[in-house]
């Protein structure tokens, strides 16, 4: 379990994260998805220990990460695959993480395996690898000493198609033998593809989070008529968000919803549909580029983990 409450972080002026709170549970692989400068990483480096809040707190397994006596056996940590030292080879990476955590020798070689690098591959060094085998071996060493919690920031970055679904398997497993897992990613398909729950941040507030299939429920309803102001008008002065696509509009509102304000509105719809996935992506984009403007209120859908 993974608990974020209130936490505010300041850099001078800039507000990189404000307020957020939400759980990341066990059993389950947690997406926290928002564009870049959201303030996903921010957020990620004071769970584990990188950086100081400013307000509010983290907790990892009901403990604050400075308080764990040996970290790296209740929480596997991956922020930045390529800050790893370039000059060891993986294997020697792998060695010595396991001589900080005082693991017995043994699980180099199972790890290795279980993030499908070679022996070759191990032998070679860090600097030669590529992203993709980079984040493999963080993985590696995020795993090394048998934690219940993994964070990740960012660890798609670099893998190819087959080498996501081998990654969305591995954390499939970790979450499924009670394990909790945090991710972030700034793209909205990675996390569908991958996490159980959603966090999504916009400007270091959080803009929406509940269960994947809740948000893809959520994503709201595609309506068309002739009249696309009165269309708008109707929707957003009943409270509903709404948002241009491609000549109609999407909102959050249900379907049943939309259809009895328009009714009530007067307003001929020529189309009346639930949102696809695309609506998702747009509705995502959208919400997030109206977050970084500041024009919108945080809004909270969903469910808190
Ligand atoms: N050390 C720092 N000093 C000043 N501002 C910072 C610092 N670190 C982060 N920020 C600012 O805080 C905000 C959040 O940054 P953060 O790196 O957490 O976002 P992110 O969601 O992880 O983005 P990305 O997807 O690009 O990694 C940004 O506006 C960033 O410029």
């Amino acid at each position: 379990m993974i608990t974020i409450s209130g936490l505010t972080k300041r850099y001078g002026d800039v507000i990189a994260v404000d307020d957020v709170s939400f759980t990341a549970a066990p059993g389950r692989v947690t997406g926290f998805l928002g564009p870049n400068g959201a303030g996903k990483s921010t957020t990620l480096r004071i769970l584990t220990g990188l950086g100081t809040a400013t307000s509010g707190s983290t907790t990892v397994l009901g403990t604050r990460y400075a308080d764990l006596p040996n970290p790296g056996l209740e929480i596997g940590v991956l922020l930045d695959a390529s800050a790893q030292h370039g000059g060891r080879t993986g294997r020697e990476t792998l060695v010595l993480a396991q001589r900080t955590m005082g693991l017995p020798a043994g699980r180099v070689d199972e790890l290795l395996e279980r993030v499908g690098l070679t022996r070759a591959e191990s032998r070679r060094r860090v600097r030669d690898y590529s992203l993709g085998m980079r984040q493999r071996l963080g993985l590696a060493t995020a795993l090394l000493g048998g934690p219940r919690v993994l964070v990740l920031d960012e660890p798609a970055n670099g893998l190819d198609p087959a080498g996501i679904r081998w990654m969305r398997d591995l954390l499939r497993s970790f979450a499924d033998d009670g394990g909790t897992v945090l991710l972030s990613s700034h793209l909205l398909a990675e996390i569908e593809m991958i996490a159980d729950d959603i966090v999504v941040i916009g400007s270091g507030r959080v803009v929406a989070r509940g269960t994947k299939d809740e948000l893809l429920a959520g994503a709201g309803t595609l309506v068309r008529a002739d009249d696309a102001g009165a269309l708008t008008a109707a929707l957003a002065s009943a409270g509903h968000e709404v948002v241009p696509a491609d000549g109609a509009v999407l909102t959050d509102a249900d379907l049943a919803t939309a259809g009895r304000v328009l009714f009530a509105a007067g307003v001929a719809v020529t189309e009346l549909r639930a949102a696809d996935g695309a609506g998702l992506e747009k509705m995502f984009l959208e919400l997030t580029a109206a977050t970084a403007r500041d024009d919108v209120a945080p809004a909270t859908t969903g469910v808190a983990a």
